[in-house]
């Protein structure tokens, strides 16, 4: 057996699954690393159905794991890169998928992932999908980087494999530890800065003015562009993420699609004691109305993702003002 999930109290439809996933994982894991040495796995390829310029390996790990969960316990299965949730006809599980995120990183050896969401599936196919967070019976990711790892929750507390290298076989190794609710680092495209609601540029504007704002202390920035590997810095060490709405033409709701990236995200990080929002209400108990929808997205050490919602919560004028007048937000 390549990988085994015995002893975590899953069923046999949930722990076949799972398997199906690991077998393609570590596929990928090896054609990635060959990237370049048998074809080029960023070449453009098509656009998919929320209008984004697909790359060769969004197209392969789509039809990867479309043809390795065909005929298993999954019936309906929904991905990024596919317009309409498919219908295998037969099996009880619904399973929405980003096969392969943070493709912009393909050609430049930064850290790539598969993010998967799972459901008891319902009589319809969008009915699957259309439900609020909290109904998943396990959520989590594949990270490809220098190593390849699994981290899922299957709703009690969170557990990982590593995946021996060159091989099928993955090792489970020491659970994630819960996040720290302070932290001193954060994540947010800063370039989009101008384009951001008030709120978001005040909390962000406190953070860089560091010790001598009205926090009193320094703070670290990162941004790597892949959702995974944000995700992994952030169950390794602490820390908050963000991808807020903005003004930009088809970012009013930000950039993240609900189902396949942030319901099971926010499900991986509340197991962790940490908090996933909007930037003010929970991901969890959101029901996305569209499959493709997305949605604002905040999450990480819990204070931190409260203090976000806070700032939405401070009167206009208060927003504005200069930092070293908002006292309430030291620390
Ligand atoms: O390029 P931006 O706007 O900073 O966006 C980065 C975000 O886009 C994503 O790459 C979107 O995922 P896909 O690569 O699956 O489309 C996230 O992984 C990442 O957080
Ligand atoms: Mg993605
Ligand atoms: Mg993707």
């Amino acid at each position: 057996m390549s990988v085994s999930f015995d002893g975590l109290g899953i069923s046999a439809d949930l722990a076949d699954t799972m398997t199906r996933l690991t077998s393609v994982g570590a596929q990928l894991a090896r054609m990635i690393a060959r990237n370049g040495l048998d074809g080029n796995l960023a070449e453009a390829a098509g656009t998919n159905a929320g209008g984004d310029g697909q790359k060769a390996l969004d197209v392969i790990a789509d039809e990867a794991f479309m043809a390795a969960l065909r005929g298993g316990a999954v019936r309906h299965y929904a991905s990024e890169e596919q317009d309409e949730v498919v219908d295998f006809g037969t099996g009880t599980l619904a399973l929405a998928i980003d096969p392969l995120d943070g493709s912009s990183n393909i050609d430049v050896n930064v850290s790539i992932g598969t993010i998967f969401s799972i459901f008891e599936a319902a009589d319809d196919t969008e009915a699957s999908f259309l439900r609020p967070a909290n109904e998943q019976i396990a959520g989590g990711y594949i990270i490809f980087g220098p190593q390849t790892a699994l981290v899922v929750t299957f709703g009690k507390g969170v557990q990982q494999w590593v995946l021996e290298p060159g091989s099928d076989i993955w090792r489970r190794v020491a659970d994630p530890k819960p996040l720290p609710s302070e932290t001193s680092e954060y994540a947010i495209n800063a370039s989009n800065y101008r384009h951001w609601p008030q709120p978001i540029r005040a909390f962000i504007d406190d953070l860089v003015a560091g010790a001598e704002g009205p926090r009193g202390r320094n703070f670290n920035m990162r941004w790597i562009a892949s959702l995974v590997a944000e995700t992994h810095r952030i169950i390794s060490r602490g820390g908050v993420f963000l991808y807020p709405g903005d003004d930009r033409e088809g970012y009013q709701r930000g950039r993240l699609r609900h189902v396949y990236e942030c319901a099971p995200i926010a499900m991986l990080i509340e197991q962790l004691g940490g908090e996933a929002t909007d930037g003010a209400d929970p991901i969890m108990s959101a029901t996305p109305d569209r499959l493709h929808a997305r949605t604002p997205f905040v999450f990480g050490s819990a204070s931190k993702v409260a203090r976000v919602a806070a700032y939405h919560d401070l009167p206009q004028d208060e927003a504005h003002a200069l930092f070293n007048t908002r006292g309430l937000f030291r620390s």
